[in-house]
C-alpha cells in the first residue's frame, strides 16, 4: 500500500482464522489503521489480494458489510443525538440487532442512556462506539485502537466484554493496539507490524518463548568492573563464573527478556533500517 510515493504496506501476509481473536501490533505510523481500512473496505490497496469473509472488501456489498462489526479510531460526529437514541437508530439498519437497553448495560452506559453524545467523557464515548459496532450481531468485529483513553477500570471491562464477544459467541475480533498487555491478554494470535512489515506472528506464549530464548546475565566481576552477557545457557555461564571467581558472584543476575523488551527491539531495529523482516502468515483468508 503506498499513499502517492509513501510506501507504508510492504507485502503483508496474514491470515485470520474464524472465532480468533487478533492483534495487530505496532507503534504509531506503523500501519495498523492503514491495514484495516484496507480490510474493511474504506481503503482502495495499491496491489495485492484481500478476501475478509470470502469477499474482496472493495466489492462488498451491504449484505456482507452487514456482517462486519467496525469500532473506528475516530469519532463520527453524533453529537446532538442522546445515547440511547443514537443505539436505537443504528439497531434499525440490522435485520436481528441486539436489544440497545441491553447493549447499554453491557458497555457500562445505562446511566447515561439519556445524556447528548456530546457531554460524555472520551471513555465513555469510546463505549458507545463500541457499543454501536456491536448492536448488528457482527461475525467479524474490528476494533481500531479501542482503548484509547480508557481508565484501568474501564480498560478491564472491555476486556471482558471482547472476551466475552469472542468466547462465548464466537465473534472474530481484529484489534489494532500499541498496548502490549492489551494484546498479550485479549489475542489468541498476535502480528507485530513495524514500519509496514510484520516483524513477527505467533500465539503470546510463542512470542514469550522466543522473546526469552536468551537470557542476560549480570554480574559485577573481581575487578569490580560490572558485566553483562547474554546467553541461551545461563546456567552453564552462571557454573563457569562461579568456578572460576572459587565462590559466589557478586551482584549476579539472571534474566529472561519480556515479549515488551523484544517488541521494543523490533521498534528500534527498525528504526535504525538494521531489520531484517520475516514474512509471518502463512497466505489465506478468513
Ligand atoms: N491518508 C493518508 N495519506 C497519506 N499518508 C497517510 C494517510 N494515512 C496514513 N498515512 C501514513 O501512513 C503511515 C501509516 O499510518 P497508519 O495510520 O496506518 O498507522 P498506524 O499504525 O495506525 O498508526 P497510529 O498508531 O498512530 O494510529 C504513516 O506514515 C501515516 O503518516
Amino acid at each position: 500500500m503506498a499513499y502517492g510515493g509513501l510506501v507504508v504496506l510492504r507485502g503483508i501476509d496474514l491470515d485470520v482464522h474464524r472465532g480468533e481473536v487478533f492483534a495487530l501490533l505496532g507503534p504509531n505510523g506503523a500501519g495498523k489503521t492503514t491495514t484495516v481500512e484496507i480490510l474493511e473496505g474504506f481503503r482502495r490497496r495499491s496491489a495485492g489480494e484481500v478476501r475478509v469473509l470470502g469477499a474482496d472488501p472493495e466489492r462488498g456489498g451491504d449484505a456482507w458489510r452487514g456482517r462486519i462489526g467496525l469500532v473506528l479510531q475516530s469519532w463520527r460526529d453524533h453529537r446532538r443525538w442522546r445515547v440511547a437514541e443514537l443505539l436505537t437508530h443504528f439497531a434499525t439498519y440490522y435485520p436481528d440487532p441486539r436489544d440497545p437497553a441491553e447493549l447499554l448495560a453491557l458497555v457500562g452506559l445505562t446511566d447515561q442512556a439519556g445524556r447528548p453524545v456530546d457531554r460524555l467523557s472520551g471513555g465513555q464515548r469510546r463505549r458507545l462506539d463500541v457499543a454501536l459496532g456491536i448492536v448488528g450481531r457482527p461475525e467479524l468485529l474490528f476494533l481500531d485502537e479501542p482503548t484509547t483513553g480508557f481508565d484501568p477500570e474501564a480498560r478491564r471491562e472491555f476486556h471482558v466484554l471482547v472476551e466475552r464477544l469472542a468466547r462465548e459467541e464466537g465473534v472474530t475480533v481484529l484489534l489494532t493496539t500499541h498496548d502490549l498487555v492489551e494484546a498479550e491478554r485479549l489475542a489468541d494470535r498476535i502480528a507485530m507490524l513495524v514500519g509496514g512489515r510484520i516483524r513477527v506472528c505467533g500465539t503470546p506464549s510463542d512470542l514469550a518463548r522466543r522473546a526469552a530464548a536468551q537470557a542476560e546475565v549480570r554480574w559485577t566481576a573481581g575487578d569490580g568492573t560490572a558485566r553483562r552477557e547474554r546467553t541461551k545457557d545461563p546456567s552453564r555461564l552462571v557454573w563457569q563464573l562461579h568456578r572460576d571467581a572459587e565462590g559466589p558472584i557478586a551482584d549476579l543476575e539472571v534474566r529472561r527478556p519480556t515479549l515488551e523488551d523484544t517488541y521494543l527491539h523490533m521498534v528500534h531495529r527498525a528504526d535504525d533500517g538494521t531489520d531484517g523482516a520475516a514474512p509471518a502468515g502463512r497466505g489465506g483468508h478468513t
